[in-house]
């Protein structure tokens, strides 16, 4: 999906809502643990419960892997499952020696190699410019680069300042957004910014003005959507918010699609409402 479509979809649904599919077999509505693929009939309940009111669905990568094949293959039947017109992130946060995230790269995006082809993949910043261009070699396909994480465990080194010549020091994640600017055009690159993290929010819109922001945090985290939106919103949009365990498992019942379905709603609601101030 391109960046003008993208826009175009969060206009029209009046949404930048991404709903993460973190999945944990553990945590599913009992009367689904008898289903040949649990996790999969649940995914497709939610997404057919939320695909008119999100642009995005990000499965983390990590709640199917846990599961070994079986998992693989749930991953595999809920990415097709997913509607052409939302975006789809595969959240592996991978980034290694140029070779490796070649094959990396290969695994999420080409669907001859494992069946998959995602729009984008979270990336880690840390191993520097040949960890991160083989995922930008594939044209029409996106790196979300973590820049400002949610946890609290973000201050142990994104917030450490380096020493910027005459011009003074920066954090970390300042310089990686800086320096993955340089790597790609906003058409392929995103940054994550923890919706925790709204103190740091309107620096980084500065700093990146028309790339998207990934911004995981509010629900189950506490971020505000409030906040994050002010700050972050653009006139192209500009965001894709997140929100996992808060619209997953708003009721372990077998009311659980239509519970997720209004929680969905009400943080499509208020998106609509800022995007209605920016347009
Ligand atoms: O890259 C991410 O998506 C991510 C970055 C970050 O800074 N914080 C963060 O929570 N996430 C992911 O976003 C999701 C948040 O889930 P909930 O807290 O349940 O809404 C999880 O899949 C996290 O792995």
């Amino acid at each position: 999906m391109t960046y003008s479509e993208l826009s175009d979809q969060i206009f029209q649904k009046q949404s930048y809502l991404c709903v993460g599919l973190d999945t944990d077999p553990r945590k599913l509505p009992s009367h689904l643990r008898t289903e040949t693929d649990p996790v999969f009939t649940f995914n497709k309940a939610i997404i057919d419960a939320t695909a008119d009111l999100a642009v995005a669905y990000k499965p983390n990568i990590a709640f199917y892997e846990a599961q070994g094949p079986a998992g693989w293959e749930s991953l595999q039947k809920t990415l097709d499952y997913i509607p052409e017109n939302c975006f789809t992130i595969a959240d592996a946060k991978r980034g290694d020696i140029g070779n490796t995230s070649d094959l990396y790269a290969r695994t999420f995006f080409d669907l001859t190699a494992a069946g998959l082809s995602f729009d984008s993949v979270t990336v880690a910043p840390y191993m520097g410019s040949d960890s991160v261009l083989p995922f930008l070699a594939y044209d029409g396909k996106w790196v979300i680069l973590l820049a400002l994480t949610s946890n609290p465990g973000s201050a142990d080194f994104q917030r450490q300042q380096l020493q910027r010549g005459p011009l003074g020091h920066q954090a970390l994640f300042e310089a990686v957004i800086r320096t993955a600017q340089t790597w790609a055009t906003p058409d392929q690159l995103m940054f994550v910014v923890g919706a925790t993290q709204t103190n740091e929010l309107e620096q980084i819109r500065k700093l990146a003005p028309d790339n998207f922001l990934l911004v995981p945090g509010v629900g189950a985290q506490g971020g505000s959507l409030d906040d994050v939106s002010r700050l972050g919103l653009t006139k192209s949009g500009g965001l894709l918010v997140n929100a996992s365990r808060s619209i997953l498992y708003a009721s372990s019942g077998t009311d659980f699609a239509e519970r997720a379905k209004d929680e969905a709603k009400q943080l499509q609601q208020e998106m609509a409402q800022h995007l209605s101030s920016i347009r």
